[in-house]
């Protein structure tokens, strides 16, 4: 039977490296491009074809970051497909980043120089902003959005006799320093990515929790420092290319600038080939290449509490009551 495989933000970067890479693992699967952009989704599906022919891969159009478009897709899904074997939970954005130079040069100075190049942390600040269901963008983007798609397709994701996995694409920044039960749609702070990736290994923990008994199993991944359209938002791209040498220096001392899409996308292939039931839930599967250019997946403990996974898992359920109440009464009203 054909495995079917979802990936959102399927059209470029390490989803894009993901799709490749999983049409090489498997000639066995069915693979839907979840993308917001129906062009760029077109582009990509041609892209894959190219270098694989044979393959069996649809398109499906959704805004994760939007909950009617959220919906109308999971609608669609539940009419093509009977069960679902894997999502991954990929697209993510990071709007406005701005790099703090002065804690930069402070830290090339610092013993936490290797913890700065591998996890970014306090060198980032975004600008957010609130959108149309009146969630703050990245975490409705990052967090939200996906957290809706896993409920909508809960029937085709628990089914008997089988096993079903979640894979989202988190990251070395997720830091627990920069989420709040308080405030965690991060509306008051400057760290709205590191916020959402944090919340994203919450929600996973929450996860495996409610749902192992009934087959289906989350998993966290990072995929290193990867040069993508994420990335060129930070700094252009030429001056990328202009450190290309010093960052491919780095890489003896920290094994997490995979620097390409196809090396990024080691977990997460990694993972595809896992029986999940053998996987630990508390670690996050860190994709890594080592200084000769060797990939390989690294899994470490992350600092999370399962009573912070719970009351955050609480609390997004109550924020689908509201907003599943509002997408009802705006129905009604068109009708
Ligand atoms: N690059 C890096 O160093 C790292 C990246 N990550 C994570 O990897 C994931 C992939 O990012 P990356 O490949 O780097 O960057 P890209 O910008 O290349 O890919 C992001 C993908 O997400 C899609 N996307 C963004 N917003 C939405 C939305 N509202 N609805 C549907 N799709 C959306 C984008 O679509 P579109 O083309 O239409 O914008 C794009 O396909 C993200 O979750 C990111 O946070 C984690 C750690 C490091
Ligand atoms: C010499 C050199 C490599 C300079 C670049 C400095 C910074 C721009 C990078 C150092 C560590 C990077 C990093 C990220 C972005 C760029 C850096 C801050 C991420 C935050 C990108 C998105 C992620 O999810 C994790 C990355 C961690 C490392």
């Amino acid at each position: 039977m054909k495995r079917i495989v979802l990936v959102t933000g399927a059209n470029s970067g390490i989803g894009l490296a993901l799709c490749e890479r999983l049409l090489t693992t498997d000639s066995e699967i069915h693979l839907c491009l979840a993308c917001r952009n129906t062009q760029r989704a077109m582009a990509a599906r041609s892209a894959l074809l190219h270098s694989h022919p044979e393959a069996d891969i649809s398109l499906l159009k959704v805004d994760v970051g939007d909950m009617n478009s959220v919906l109308e897709a999971a609608k669609e899904i539940k009419k093509r497909y009977s069960r679902l074997d894997y999502i991954y939970l990929n697209a993510g954005i990071m709007p406005n980043p701005q790099l703090n130079l002065k804690v930069f040069v402070k830290g090339l100075f610092s013993r936490k120089v290797v913890r700065m190049f591998a996890t970014g942390e306090g060198l980032l600040t975004q600008e957010d902003h609130v959108n149309a269901n009146g969630l703050q963008k990245v975490f409705a983007t990052n967090v939200f959005g996906h957290f809706i798609l896993i409920k909508e397709l809960e029937p085709l994701l628990c089914c008997p006799s089988m096993t079903s996995q979640l894979i989202w694409t988190s990251s070395s920044n997720a830091h627990k320093s920069a989420f709040s039960l308080d405030d965690y749609q991060h509306s008051q702070g400057i760290e709205s990515y590191s916020s959402s990736k944090y919340a994203s290994d919450l929600l996973s923990l929450a996860l495996n929790r409610q749902f192992n008994r009934r087959g289906l199993y989350s998993s966290v991944t990072c995929p290193g420092l990867v040069m993508t359209n994420l990335t060129y938002g930070i700094l252009p791209s030429f001056f990328w290319t202009l450190i290309m040498p010093i960052m491919f220096l780095i890489r003896f001392f920290t094994n997490s600038f995979t620097l390409t899409p196809y090396n990024g996308a080691e977990a997460l292939v990694w993972l595809y080939k896992q029986n999940p039931e053998s996987l630990d839930p508390r670690a996050k599967y860190h994709s890594c290449t080592s200084g000769l250019g060797n990939n390989y997946v690294n899994p470490k403990k992350m600092d999370l509490r399962e009573d912070t996974a719970e009351a955050f898992y609480k609390q997004l359920l109550e924020l689908e009551h509201k907003l599943r109440q509002k997408v009802g009464v705006a129905e009604e009203a068109i009708k």
